[in-house]
């Protein structure tokens, strides 16, 4: 399966790096559209299912019409290491996604390897929920080449994506990746640099006093979702998003935040940290605040914007 001449993509590879809930999301996009992606990831398992995965994800996109018409797929390559690929003959990418689990020390050393990798000059892209793109660009040779992006789960359906620029960051590096996102077919809302940067520093926090209103028996997940659904207008509730982000990536996301503002809203509620001690983390686990039946269900209902949509199973 190879991007043809006309096809949004053409031409593009994007390297993808961590194949969890947001790496196969960003390497369906980029298939859907056309451009090539080698993805990569440390968790053999993880990798295996990422095929199917992805390619249930582009069949669903199309059905709902939220991928271009008449696009051949792009190629997806897997492996554990970009420069295991390289060396068994993938091109070198065109721009590289990192969307590892979001632990700033982890995130520094996969960004400091790719950058050693790969051309000067190519995009090195952060798709991190929280750590500010000048403390990740200190690890980078090139800090220049460094940006960030907060694409929304489900990519291939959210159509705006919010785009980091840190102080280091190159125009040249900013226009590649509105062009990119431009052949993507996403909006970008360009914003400077600061912990979680507008929409984890808004919602995160709501999402982590709604668990606490849950906590305190106020009131049911259930009823806090309805309320803010029928009262305020929030299209699912904060206990859905919650469920579609990943309760491990909230708490991470959330001790990003409190280390970095310091503000104690910030600091992961117990409720949250007892569900992931116990393997409860939401949609991709099966169970959260909701129950799913399996694992990895329902990624196409509602969108972690808060906004629902129409699908079957992801
Ligand atoms: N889940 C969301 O809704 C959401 C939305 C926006 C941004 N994000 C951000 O995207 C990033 C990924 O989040 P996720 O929800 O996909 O997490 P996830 O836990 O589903 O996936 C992370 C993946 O990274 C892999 N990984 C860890 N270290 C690695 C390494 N050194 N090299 C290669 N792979 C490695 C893990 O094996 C795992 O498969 C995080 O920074 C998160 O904050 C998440």
């Amino acid at each position: 399966m190879t991007a043809e001449n006309g096809t949004p993509g053409a031409g593009r590879r994007l390297a993808v790096l961590g194949a969890g809930v947001m790496g196969s999301g960003i390497a369906a996009l980029a298939v859907g559209h056309g451009v090539a992606v080698s993805l990569i990831d440390l968790d053999r398992r993880r990798l295996d299912e990422a095929p199917a995965r992805i390619g249930q994800q582009v069949r669903m996109a199309r059905l709902m019409g939220a991928l271009p018409d008449g696009t051949d797929p792009g190629a997806l390559a897997t492996g554990r290491s970009l420069a295991d690929l390289m060396t068994a003959g993938d091109a070198p990418p065109t721009a590289v996604i990192e969307a590892v689990t979001e632990d700033p020390d982890a995130k520094a050393k996969v960004l400091a390897d790719v950058c050693s990798l790969v051309a000067p000059g190519t995009p090195i892209i952060s798709n991190t929920s929280a750590i500010p793109i000048d403390e990740l660009a200190a690890a980078l040779a090139r800090p220049a080449d460094l940006i960030g992006t907060h694409f929304m789960n489900p990519p291939c359906l959210i159509r705006t994506v919010e785009v980091i620029r840190g102080t280091h960051t190159g125009q040249a590096t900013l226009d590649a990746l509105r062009a990119l996102l431009g052949a993507l077919r996403r909006e970008s809302i360009v914003v400077n640099d600061a912990p979680g940067f507008v929409t984890s520093r808004l919602l995160h926090p709501m999402i982590n006093d709604a668990v606490r209103v849950v906590a305190a028996g106020t009131a049911s997940a259930e009823s806090v979702d309805l309320l803010m659904q029928g009262c305020l207008g929030h299209p699912t509730g904060p206990l859905r998003t919650a469920d579609l982000i990943g309760l491990d990536n909230l708490v991470d996301s959330l001790w990003v935040l409190h280390g970095r503002t310091g503000d104690e809203g910030c600091r992961p509620c117990d409720l949250l940290l007892e569900l992931v001690e116990a393997g409860h983390l939401g949609r991709k686990s099966g169970r959260g605040f909701y129950e799913y039946g399996h694992a990895y269900g329902h990624a196409y209902e509602y969108g972690s914007d808060g906004h629902e949509y129409e699908g079957e199973h992801a």
